[in-house]
């Protein structure tokens, strides 16, 4: 019951509703419990008058009377048990709500290598099912263990006053159902797990299969897919039908020991009552209603304590990612402006999880306002380098400064808040192109966002669709053009008018004249934002106040585009072949 402790503030939080509810399902169960004495006693009134022990007239009202309380009880007992779910399921309700938002926020604080090590299936089935099945604990648990312990209490109480030895044959198979139960319960359960992993492998390879379905066709492999998917499905129906298996035999059982209790009551009672032992015949008939309801509560017994095994176990998981710590913590409370220099002084860095060091004794200086272009191949540490800037990743050696702070010095907020990023997979939400804009810059006018699109070269191709900015992208809506959603993304960026400017290869499916073309919008706009171009292109870089070309990590040349095509190296090489191609 360890992890579960986490539930305790939220039991805190609501505590005058539990113990309201608490109160109602006592009142319920008391009410409910009105019914076997009432028809007890109506056998009672009724084998008398057979006796001829009373009057017609007697019996007449005496019956009434009976009846009249039964369904009084009846209506209140209901009307309570409408108010206990009301209650106690509701504060379950909340309780989930609340522990999705907590799970959620701490997610959010999460740094970038907590997202690399856990799989995002895994971090929403954390705030789905497993939130899920803790919530069976806090509402449907905690409901039948009142249910069953007001039940139970009320009813001995009761059961003994009327017939003590009867009580006790009437109650000895209960236990036995119990624990029967609760073994089904736990092979239901584990059986469930099993289907739920089936599922979940079927619908991620269709979710894949559906996301790559250009490539199946192109490829022509719809057959091969086909027939993996039936196998995957073949094999979850296997799974299903063992599971229904087991669940086919929780009523039939139910009713097996139900129909012993029956049996033991009337053969014990009808024993007993013939050898005076019992007075009244009433009795028996109602030892046979206290059976049938306090049988469902016994089962719960041994349900409830499978749900509160398997809420363990997931708040157990939730705990741990609650747990986690982010790696990159911010340690300065107040804000700290950003002007926009930037310093590398023999940064080194090691990717911790694939070990692969990405930069290699890197420096530069930057000042505020300039305009720095990073070239190089393919994985030479170019976006790391960026990273590093917006402080997605903390360096062990060497030194990072923005503004002669350094960067782990500063207000983590203020320092992302000051930066407009560009990444190189420019990721757009399936929501309206205005929107996704406006991420940026929340309270942005329409007038702004036009002004963004149009600098990064864009706002042509949105007013060109339907619904112009109000076009929905993604699952629901258009899907853009690789060069379109890099125009958008970059639109995103300078909306936000940003200290700091980071694009990351984001011209790359933009064809050299449009390039051109933002490129010179930008100039305009980065004057006096700090802003670094990573690119494949000379013609990127070309306009750059200084340039640095790395190399597995390490800087080979540092000058700007005059002074490097006037030295042999990689730089010279790069213009010449791109100048080349061009001329083509
Ligand atoms: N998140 C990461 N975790 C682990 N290793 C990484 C990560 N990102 C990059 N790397 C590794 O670090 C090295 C540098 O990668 P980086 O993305 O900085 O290169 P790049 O110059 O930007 O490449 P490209 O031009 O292809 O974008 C590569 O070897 C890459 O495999």
């Amino acid at each position: 019951m360890n992890a579960l402790k986490h539930l305790n503030k939220y039991f805190f939080k609501y505590r005058y509703r539990l113990i309201i509810g608490i109160i109602i399902t006592i009142v319920a169960k008391i009410f409910a419990l009105f019914t076997p004495r009432l028809v007890g006693a109506s056998i009672n009134v009724v084998s008398d008058r057979l006796d001829g022990k009373i009057t017609e007239e007697v019996f007449r009202s005496e019956l009434m009377i009976n009846i009249l309380y039964l369904v009084g009880a009846a209506v209140v007992a209901g009307l309570f048990t409408f108010l206990m779910r009301q209650t106690i399921i509701n504060v379950s309700r909340y309780i989930e709500y609340d522990l999705k938002n907590e799970i959620y926020q701490h997610y959010q604080v999460l740094s970038q290598n907590f997202y690399k090590s856990n799989r995002t299936g895994d971090l929403m089935n954390r705030i789905s099912e497993d939130v899920g099945k803790v919530r069976m604990y806090v509402g449907p648990a905690l409901m039948y263990t009142m249910n069953t312990l007001t039940l139970f209490t009320v009813a001995i109480i009761y059961m003994v006053n009327t017939a003590p030895t009867l009580t006790l044959y009437t109650l000895l198979p209960l236990p036995i159902l119990s624990v029967t139960i609760y073994k089904l319960s736990r092979l239901i359960n584990k059986r469930s797990t099993i289907v739920q992993e089936s599922l979940s492998t079927l619908s991620t390879y269709s979710q894949e299969t559906f996301s790559g379905i250009s490539v199946i066709k192109s490829y022509g492999i719809e057959p091969r897919t086909n027939t993996e998917f039936e196998d995957l499905s073949a094999e979850n129906r296997q799974k299903q039908i063992n599971l229904t298996k087991v669940q086919a035999l929780f009523f039939p059982l139910m009713i097996l020991l139900i129909g012993i209790s029956n049996i033991i009551v009337i053969y014990i009672g009808g024993r007993q009552y013939m050898n005076g032992q019992i007075e009244n015949i009433g009795t028996i008939a109602e030892f046979i209603i206290y059976v049938n309801m306090l049988t469902w509560p016994v089962a719960t017994v041994g349900w409830v304590t499978s749900l509160v095994q398997q809420a363990e176990a997931s708040q157990k998981r939730i705990n741990e990612f609650l747990e986690t710590e982010p790696d990159i913590k911010n340690k300065v409370n107040e804000l700290t402006p950003i002007k926009g220099d930037i310093e590398f002084k023999n940064v080194s860095f090691i990717y911790p999880d694939t070990n692969i060091e990405a930069l290699k004794n890197v420096s530069f200086k930057l000042n505020s306002g300039e305009t720095l272009a990073i070239l190089g191949k393919t994985g030479s540490g170019k976006s790391t380098i960026l990273d590093l800037i917006g402080r997605l990743y903390d360096i062990d050696n060497g030194k990072i400064f923005v503004d002669d702070s350094p960067i782990a010095e500063l207000n983590l907020y203020s320092l992302r808040e000051s930066i407009g990023y560009v990444p190189q997979d420019a990721f757009l939400f399936s929501d309206s192109i205005k929107n996704n804009i406006k991420f940026g810059k929340e309270d942005a006018t329409d007038e702004e966002v036009i002004e963004a699109a149009k600098n990064a070269r864009v706002h042509k191709n949105i007013i060109g669709f339907n619904k112009s900015y109000d076009t929905v992208l993604g699952e629901r809506g258009i899907t853009l053009s690789g060069g379109q959603k890099q125009r958008v993304s970059i639109a995103r960026a300078i909306i936000k008018r940003p200290e700091i400017l980071l694009f990351d290869d984001c011209l790359s499916a933009v064809d050299t004249e449009t390039e051109e073309k933002i490129l010179k919008n930008l100039v305009k706009l980065t004057k006096d934002k700090t802003t670094i171009i990573v690119s494949h292109r000379v013609s990127s870089a070309k306009n750059a106040d200084k340039i640095i070309v790395l190399e597995d990590g390490k800087i080979i040349q540092t000058g700007n585009h005059q002074s490097l095509i006037d030295t042999d190296g990689y730089y010279k090489e790069l213009y010449t072949k791109q100048l080349s191609e061009k001329e083509l």
